[in-house]
């Protein structure tokens, strides 16, 4: 295959509710979209899913557009590439920067599976039709806010609850959402807003037959997660943590995680993230796929991600309509009773809108030999 021409738009949405983590809050998304074009006039799609800051890894969309323009962009334009498995290797010798690399990458498996007029999950391997999933809800200012929203999410059949927590949001409010919902599953995301320091507090977290903790250490540590979790009952997820499968292979040997997140744009792409689906399949460890309050175009890509047989935990990729007063892709993602159904169509599945895009726009460029 052979990419002629590529597209870089940024893009800007309103969130439906504003959403608060550990490190901050969103009121609305700036994305860099990616379109890349062959010759035939069809076109693959990927977002970055870098933020305008970096507060949940170093990368921004200042520094994807940089990379994309002034080094990924180039590798690809006009070479033969034989299958988009070989993307990542053609980027190796360029360090970290995953989330841009993934956004080209995942365009081109993209352009890819359309070029063969097959799904994008089955492209990749992936077999299931229908997939569960759960819902993250943010830190709010009020208990019964946060009940609120649990409701909700129970009521729209979501397969697990998410909460962010942080200092002074855990312990207790983790307790009155449990009083409240005693079976619900439940699990609980720091986002590497404790340290080892607080290993007491963190160990009251046992009480409350959590699924997991997801990355409550450091963004960049293994170590000190392997001695809490040789502390704790609770499963720990890694997130922030995982850049590879050669990371996953760490931390999976030195204890540290008995779960892995696997976020396509993280790890660098959906080659990388499979090589850590495999990994972690060979090793009995469960997976699930994280979200980064996509727009339906990262939506559709972890959705035909999490098709793969050892995604056995509901990930993160709720409906569209949980983050957008209106998604960029045609139809949007759906959710009934926590399942969304695998779209057949070629590619990503669904039709990215055109008229939305040019409505979210704030500038984009193009990109040929020509
Ligand atoms: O609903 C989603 O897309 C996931 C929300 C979420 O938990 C999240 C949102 C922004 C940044 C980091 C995270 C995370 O999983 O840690
Ligand atoms: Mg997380």
């Amino acid at each position: 295959m052979q990419i002629t021409e590529v597209r870089l738009r940024h893009l800007n949405m309103d969130l439906v509710a504003p959403f608060t983590t550990s490190f901050g809050t969103f009121v609305d998304k700036e994305f860099i979209l990616v379109e890349v074009k062959n010759g035939e006039g069809l076109s693959g799609w990927a977002e970055s899913v870098a933020f305008s800051a970096p507060w949940y890894n170093e990368e921004t969309i200042k520094t994807n557009w940089t990379m994309l323009e002034d080094f990924l962009i180039p590798l690809v334009l006009d070479k033969e590439i034989e299958h988009p498995r070989d993307v990542s290797d053609m980027f190796s010798h360029i360090r970290k920067n995953n989330m841009a690399k993934s956004a080209i990458e995942g365009a081109i498996w993209d352009l890819y599976a359309k070029e063969k007029n097959i799904p994008l999950s089955m492209a990749l391997g992936g077999e299931l039709e229908k997939i569960d999933v759960g819902i993250s809800i943010g830190i709010q200012k009020t208990v019964p806010e946060l009940l609120a929203k649990i409701e909700a999410g129970l009521k729209d059949g979501y397969k697990r609850i998410k909460m962010k927590i942080q200092p002074g949001w855990d312990v207790d409010v983790i307790r009155e959402v449990r009083n409240r919902y005693p079976d619900i599953p439940i699990m609980a995301d720091a986002n590497s807003a404790y340290r080892l320091k607080d290993i007491e507090l963190l160990k009251q977290l046992d009480q409350f037959d959590l699924m997991m903790i997801e990355q409550p250490l450091s963004s960049d540590d293994i170590v000190d997660h392997a001695t809490l979790q040789a502390e704790i009952k609770t499963p720990i997820c890694l997130d922030e943590s995982i850049h590879s499968v050669e990371d996953a292979r760490k931390a999976l040997e030195l204890g540290s995680c008995k779960i892995i997140n696997i976020k396509i744009g993280r790890v660098g792409g959906l080659t990388e993230a499979m090589k850590i689906h495999e990994l972690c399949k060979e090793r009995n460890v469960p997976v699930w796929c994280g979200g980064m309050l996509e727009s339906g175009v990262g939506r559709a890509h972890n959705i035909a991600l999490t098709t793969l047989d050892n995604f056995t935990m509901p990930g993160d990729t709720a409906a569209s309509a949980n983050y957008w007063h209106k998604d960029i892709i045609q139809p949007e993602v759906t959710v009934y009773d926590g399942v969304i159904t695998v779209p057949k169509a070629a590619g990503i599945g669904y039709e990215v809108d055109y008229t939305a895009v040019d409505e979210f726009t704030s500038y984009s460029k193009r990109y040929t030999n020509k």
